[in-house]
C-alpha cells in the first residue's frame, strides 16, 4: 500500500480503461481496509473512518479535501458526528480507475 500511496493520479480521460477484473483483484489487497460497492452500476471503493467526535470528523474531512485538489481527484464524502465515509470512483469512466486506488491509499495515510 506504501508504494500505490507514494503514486500520483495521472489525469484521467473519459476512454481511459477501467481496471481490468484481475487489476481490480490485485490493487484491492493493497488496500485491505477497503470494500468495493456498486452504485447505479458505477463500481466505488468505500471505507468508513470512525472518530471520537465531529470536530475530529471534520477535521479529516477538511485534510481529505486538500488532498483532493492536490491531485485533482475527488471523493464523495459523507460526514456525520464520529464518522467519515469516503468513496473513490472516476465520474469521467463511471467506474475505476487505478487513480482511485492510489487515492484510497492517499487518503488511509492522513490517518498517520
Ligand atoms: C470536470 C471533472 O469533474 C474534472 O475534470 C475532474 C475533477 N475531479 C474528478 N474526480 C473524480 N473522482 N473523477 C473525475 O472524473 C474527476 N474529474
Amino acid at each position: 500500500m506504501t508504494e500505490l500511496a507514494q503514486m500520483k493520479c495521472e489525469a484521467c480521460q473519459a476512454d481511459a480503461p477501467k481496471v481490468s477484473d484481475s487489476e481490480l483483484a490485485e490493487l484491492i489487497r493493497l488496500i485491505p481496509d477497503w470494500g468495493v460497492e456498486v452504485r447505479d452500476g458505477i463500481m466505488q471503493l468505500e471505507r468508513v473512518y470512525k472518530f471520537k467526535n465531529f470536530k475530529l470528523a471534520m477535521a479529516f474531512t477538511n485534510k481529505l479535501a486538500d488532498l483532493a485538489e492536490e491531485e485533482f481527484h475527488h471523493p464523495g464524502i459523507l460526514t456525520e458526528w464520529g464518522k467519515v465515509t469516503v468513496t473513490w470512483w472516476s465520474h469521467s469512466i463511471k467506474g475505476l480507475h487505478r487513480n482511485d486506488f492510489i487515492m484510497a491509499a492517499k487518503t488511509d495515510q492522513l490517518l498517520d
